[in-house]
């Protein structure tokens, strides 16, 4: 189909006015139609036939021929025919939507970013010494162009673009230049910002919300709630997520997922943004999207670096500059179309038809012979000095335009069953396939008058991003079923079950063996059901997180100050709903006092256990997670003085007891329903041996425990592991350096 659409050359005419109602047909050998809806006319046609094909690889012009009369033209064999209205229910009074731009972003000024002589090691052990991935490479990337990083797998890319986005800062030597002046990294890192290969978002958040949270925390308390609004609802209608702002992130598609990670990092209009490998797990057609929107983005002044495998042709035409990595070294730097003649230059030539993105990835792999070392001497040497400066960037620079593609008006009135794709393509259900050309244009989204210095710090002050942070904890889990309901759920239907087993043997002198296995069971099960939840869904969280704080929008303190308290009401519902179960069908003593020393050193006890669930979610990936949290568990409760009495344990195991939070626990569960000269049980048969709860006590090894000694023990566990979670989290923060 796409041999046929190279024929077709539209010419622009008509009046100046885009009535949103025109289109297209493009019939090719009958088989296929293509709906190519019109643009103003205001539009650049280079930005427009990057928005429809990403480039001249078509040779495609199109532009607005007649298209401004209310009909469509209809070509056959590539002949224009009879043009048809689009009678998709616009009336010729309809009113307009207003084309939407991005003209409430903050004013950012245009940055360039280069870099001299950068080199990279990361140490391989003692022994091993280090390895240079890195190897000495220079460049430069300009504001308004799209640039890619290629190179074979291993040879660089993402370390580059870590390096340049200020990710990785140790064992680095060179410089990075920012607009000419040597990097400072905090005011750089807030005027960039960095799009992760695996969109980490939070799933239970609707794309609204996640962008409210982010204009919030961005944006800072200097800007109206007003004010914020438009600039999450423009940017919304920009990036095609209008459709879905209600819809929880969990249920978007990879396209927009991606979108809206682009759209989350857009609110506060930061000039440079990186994107690793934004292309990966999208098809043809979403992957198309998402260039397109990257490069308009680009075309707005912006310096957009991204991370690419192995584009198709008409994806790699896309990009304006291209920077080649092998083994470390740059073996092209330069516009996309100088890369064939450069190689050519070089006694490499791409043979005809064949994709160049194929054809250089074989020479970077060694497939064409042993020409790296060839090409790294004539990149140094200043040989694709030729091939550095871009049409489009000198474009952009005077236009100064932003040209996100747009839903044009007639999205509207679009034919039902044709999902719109903004700035790209869609199918409908009959087939056809419809181009939504970019209908806004005209904004300056970069201010070259604003300075690059900036106020250094976060947007927001630590309070604020805790509230924001508390308040979006607090959401993401009454929404979350599993986190929530469920464990509600499951906490209320063991309480019965084990109240079924253990009834009414809190005051039988006959039963005090089985009553400890339920104060035991008690423990156990707040225990684990505080720690195996969050082994798994912490490390999700920190993902976010980790995006998050990289991308300067809030403090590892406000983060964790608020995860820890937004968590706290829910494990205290859990612990209480199922020990209020538990207490009264067992028939624990009906005293207000004991029942409240009770709850008190579940509660703890959960929230202790939660803590190392916590820990250990923060040191290390969900699958270690869950071996090791249930194995270290295990000393923990054997020491708890259930299976072992305290008095039994050798001496230099004792210490293990006193390091075992369940013994305080249990303990503390003990003595709250038989301490405090609880009177004699009750005797159901001939001979009870435990009769006295204080024997019972002492049978225990906990005749000279005190309760507040228990609390306080728990509430230091609580403490030193909280503390410590806190450092585990920017100690992982700093090992991603
Ligand atoms: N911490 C590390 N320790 C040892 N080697 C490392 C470390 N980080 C990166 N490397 C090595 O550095 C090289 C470059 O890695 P990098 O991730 O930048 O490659 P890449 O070009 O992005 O590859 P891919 O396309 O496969 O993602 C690889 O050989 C990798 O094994």
């Amino acid at each position: 189909m796409m041999a046929d659409l190279k024929n077709l050359t539209l010419s622009s005419g008509g009046s100046s006015r885009y009535s949103g109602d025109e289109q297209v047909q493009f019939i090719p050998g009958g088989s296929h139609q293509v709906t190519i809806r019109s643009p103003p006319l205001s539009l650049h046609l280079e930005n427009l036939n990057n928005a429809v094909h990403g480039g001249s690889q078509n040779n495609l012009h199109c532009s607005c021929n007649g298209a401004t009369s209310n009909g469509a033209a209809v070509c056959t064999g590539g002949v224009l025919a009879r043009k048809v209205p689009n009678h998709s229910g616009a009336s010729p009074g309809q009113s307009k939507r207003p084309a939407v731009s991005l003209t409430h972003l903050p004013k950012r000024p245009p940055v360039d970013v280069e870099f001299k002589n950068l080199a990279y090691s990361v140490s391989e052990g003692r022994k091993r010494g280090y390895k240079t991935i890195l190897k000495c490479v220079n460049g430069k990337f300009r504001s308004g162009e799209l640039t890619a990083i290629m190179g074979p797998s291993g040879a660089g890319k993402s370390t580059l673009m870590n390096v340049l986005a200020g990710y990785k800062t140790s064992h680095l030597s060179g410089s990075v230049l920012i607009n000419g002046k040597d990097r400072n990294l905090r005011t750089f890192r807030k005027m960039s910002c960095y799009i992760m290969q695996d969109d980490r978002l939070l799933p239970h958040l609707t794309v609204y919300e996640a962008m409210t949270v982010s204009a919030n925390l961005k944006l800072g308390k200097d800007i109206s709630a007003t004010a914020k609004k438009v600039v999450i609802e423009e940017i919304i209608e920009t990036l095609g997520l209008r459709e879905a702002s209600n819809t929880q992130t969990q249920s978007l598609s990879g396209g927009q997922r991606k979108r809206l990670s682009i759209a989350l990092e857009l609110v506060n209009n930061p000039p440079v943004m990186f994107f690793d490998e934004p292309t990966s797990g999208l098809d043809s057609s979403a992957c198309f999207q998402c260039l397109s929107l990257l490069k308009s983005l680009s075309r707005g002044g912006r310096t957009i670096i991204c991370t690419i495998h192995q584009p198709s042709a008409r994806l790699f035409e896309m990009f304006d500059h291209l920077y080649l990595l092998a083994e470390g070294q740059c073996i092209y730097q330069g516009n996309v179309g100088g890369l064939v003649p450069f190689l050519s230059s070089m006694g490499l030539d791409c043979p005809s038809y064949h994709n160049p993105a194929d054809y250089v990835m074989e020479v970077a792999c060694g497939e064409h012979g042993e020409c790296v070392h060839k090409l790294v001497m004539a990149v140094n040497n200043g040989k694709c000095n030729n091939y550095q400066h871009h049409q489009a960037a000198i474009a952009a620079a005077q236009t100064v335009s932003n040209d996100i593609a747009k839903e044009s008006p007639q999205e509207q009135t679009k034919p039902e069953g044709v999902a719109l794709i903004p700035n790209g393509v869609a199918k409908s259900s009959t087939g056809t396939t419809v181009i939504n050309m970019p209908v806004s244009c005209t904004t300056s989204l970069l201010d070259s008058a604003e300075s690059i210095e900036q106020k250094v710090g976060f947007p927001t002050n630590g309070w604020m991003q805790f509230w924001i942070l508390l308040k979006r904890t607090f959401m993401s889990q009454i929404r979350d079923l599993t986190l929530t309901k469920v464990r509600l759920i499951s906490h209320i239907i063991v309480g019965f079950l084990i109240g079924a087993i253990y009834y009414d043997i809190g005051n039988e002198a006959s039963e005090v063996m089985s009553n400890a296995g339920c104060v035991f069971f008690t423990v156990m099960f707040l225990m684990f059901t505080a720690m195996m939840p969050t082994i798994l869904t912490f490390p999700m969280e920190m993902s976010v997180f980790v995006r998050e704080h990289l991308n300067y929008w809030y403090s590892v303190k406000a983060f964790y100050l608020a995860r820890t308290l937004a968590d706290l009401p829910f494990q205290m519902m859990y612990s209480i709903a199922y020990v209020m179960i538990v207490y009264f069908i067992t028939s624990q003593p009906l005293e207000t006092e004991r029942f409240l020393m009770y709850l008190n050193i579940c509660i703890l006890t959960s929230l202790v256990s939660q803590s190392i669930g916590l820990l250990i979610g923060a040191a290390m990936s969900v699958e270690s997670g869950v071996f090791i949290g249930p194995v270290t568990s295990v000393p923990i409760i054997l020491f708890s003085g259930f299976f072992v009495n305290f008095n039994a344990v050798p001496k230099y195991l004792k210490f293990l007891s006193y390091v075992s939070y369940v013994r305080y626990g249990f303990e503390g569960a003990m003595i709250s329903v038989y301490g405090y000269n609880r009177a004699k049980l009750k005797c159901s048969e001939y001979y009870c041996h435990f009769k006295s709860p204080t024997k019972f006590l002492e049978q225990m090894a906990m005749e000279n425990a005190v309760y507040w000694v228990d609390v306080v023990a728990l509430l230091g566990f609580l403490l030193v592991l909280r503390v410590a979670v806190y450092f585990v989290l920017k100690l992982k923060l700093r090992s991603l350096r």
